[in-house]
């Protein structure tokens, strides 16, 4: 029989634990009872019976934000900022709970999880000042007598798809321009990691915000994931669908949402290109990769998927980067020290092991790490695997054309900036991609070419609320953060 872990018992504040779902300002079971189990993926022990919800539960929580839109929307910019402000009090506040919350049903180390809390809470007092100034504009007409008015008001309700890679950010991301605009929102929590996101709706009633305005649904995956996906898409109520996730989940949601013409924004798959040439900074590249690569254990979007080294640097850079990866520490993230925690499912692990030995099979050679890591307590199979790096990795293997989503980095060698670019944009998605130069000319040029919607220029570090974050291809459309981030929760009317 597996083991339970009492949650609880960590935090400081155990009421910010829930295990019930959040609809219309009420704290709801299954309407049939299901439930599924929630595990901690580093040492496989329960961590609670999460509510399994139908999709009638999800019609319901769409209802609710229907019918709080129009007090919500009709609030002032400066009522809804102050809302705003206050969650991102109560996220500082609380960061060592939420945090907590966060590493245990996820896996990254605490540190790095409370790190995400105040990424998450940036969300917020960045919305919460950008709400204030969505101006809208007056433009010259051209009859005698008459003045064009372009006024912003919100889309409406709005339903948000959330991925488990960062179970706080990538809900306030979403919800916090939301609420900024005058929307309500469904969030649909990720089966891996839905606590955060109840955790979230916790401090929402804390500070008053009205039934109704923000709701949270929770079911594992599977059917009812895939009814919760039809529900949102195809209900009249839904003007709005945002979407973090993969890139074949994106297609279908496109798809579903075609009936009702919704708006969309989507945050997709990336296969971000990390390029270090000849001229580099090798200690900042380094870093770099280490920054970008092993973050979340190489499960973000924005993660060096290929790293492309040049030939002149290729073997220094290579034994660098080993030599500090080599001191990664991995275990649990409630373990001081901590740097990499386990991959939040086997099935990850699955992965990340498929690629390793298809590249070796092509004649990768593995510098450090490339196996499994067997985890003395943990119940059931590991989640964890060794921070690894291959060298001399040939160009047509798995890890060249797939987002492996786990802690591997394979360097690839080149010697042209043309080429190196050329294969850069190679992918058919287009998310972050990173260079390391000293040499300002290129570092423009560059730039400008590759086929993404983010670059970061000798950091491997991009993140940030005040950016507009999003990709190009099948990375998806539209941004979130940034001075436009709220944008994609408003349309525009004009009156003549
Ligand atoms: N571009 C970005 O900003 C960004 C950020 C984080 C993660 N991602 C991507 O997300 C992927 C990893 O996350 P994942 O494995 O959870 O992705 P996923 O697409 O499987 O799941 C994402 C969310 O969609 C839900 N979902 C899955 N099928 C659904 C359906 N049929 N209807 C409605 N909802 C459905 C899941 O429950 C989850 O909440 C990676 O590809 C990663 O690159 C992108
Ligand atoms: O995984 C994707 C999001 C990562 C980020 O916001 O930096």
């Amino acid at each position: 029989m597996s083991k339970t872990q009492d949650l609880t018992a960590l935090l400081s504040d155990s009421d910010l634990f829930r295990s019930q779902g959040y609809i219309n300002g009420q704290w709801v079971s299954a309407s049939d009872g299901a439930t599924f189990p929630l595990t901690n993926p580093a040492t496989g022990a329960k961590l609670a019976d999460m509510p399994h919800m139908p999709r009638t539960q999800v019609a319901e929580a769409i209802d609710a934000a229907k019918a709080a839109l129009p007090s919500w929307s009709a609030l002032t910019a400066y009522q809804r900022s102050a809302y705003l402000l206050k969650l991102h009090a109560l996220m500082e506040e609380h960061a060592q709970d939420l945090g907590t919350i966060l590493c245990v049903e996820n896996g990254k180390p605490l540190a790095e999880a409370k790190g995400e809390i105040a990424y998450g809470a940036s969300f917020m007092q960045w919305n919460a000042a950008e709400g204030l100034r969505t101006y809208g504009q007056t433009i010259p007409s051209p009859y005698p007598g008459t003045r064009n008015i372009v006024i912003k008001q919100p889309i409406g309700v709005c339903g948000l798809i959330t991925p488990w890679n960062f179970p706080n950010a990538m809900i306030t991301r979403k919800m916090a321009p939301a609420l900024a605009a005058g929307c309500t929102v469904v969030i649909k929590a990720p089966a891996e990691t839905p606590l955060s996101a109840l955790a979230m709706a916790v401090l929402c009633e804390r500070i008053g915000i009205p039934a109704g305005v923000v709701n949270v649904v929770v079911m594992d995956k599977g059917d009812r994931e895939a009814a919760a996906g039809l529900e949102l898409c195809e209900n009249p109520k839904v003007s709005k669908i945002s979407f973090t996730g993969s890139t074949p989940v994106g297609r279908l949601l496109m798809k579903q949402s075609s009936s009702t013409l919704k708006k969309l924004s989507f945050e997709l798959g990336g296969n971000a290109a990390f390029i270090i040439f000849d001229d580099a900074d090798l200690e900042t590249a380094v870093k770099g990769v280490i920054a970008s690569k092993f973050r979340a254990a190489g499960q973000t979007c924005v993660c060096a998927n290929r790293i492309f080294v040049h030939s002149k640097i290729y073997n220094e850079f290579a034994s660098l980067l080993a030599e500090k990866v080599k001191e990664l520490k991995v275990g649990n993230g409630l373990d001081e020290g901590v740097l990499i925690g386990p991959l939040v499912n086997v099935r990850g692990v699955e992965k990340v092991e498929r690629h390793v030995q298809d590249a070796v099979s092509k004649g990768a050679k593995v510098l450090v790490g490339g196996s499994r890591i067997k985890s003395e307590n943990a119940e059931g199979e590991s989640c964890f695997f060794q921070p690894t790096v291959l060298v001399d990795v040939p160009k047509e293997c798995y890890v060249a054309s797939e987002e492996t989503f786990g802690p591997l980095a394979p360097l690839f060698k080149f010697d042209d900036e043309d080429d190196v670019v050329n294969r850069a944009n190679s992918s058919e998605v287009g998310l972050a991609g990173y260079f390391f130069t000293n040499d300002l000319a290129r570092s423009n040029r560059v730039a400008e070419r590759l086929e993404v919607g983010m670059v970061g220029v000798n950091t491997g570090v991009i993140a940030q609320a005040c950016i507009p974050f999003g990709g190009v291809k099948q990375s998806g459309f539209g941004r979130e953060g940034g001075p436009g981030g709220i944008n994609e929760f408003q349309i525009e009317k004009v009156s003549c």
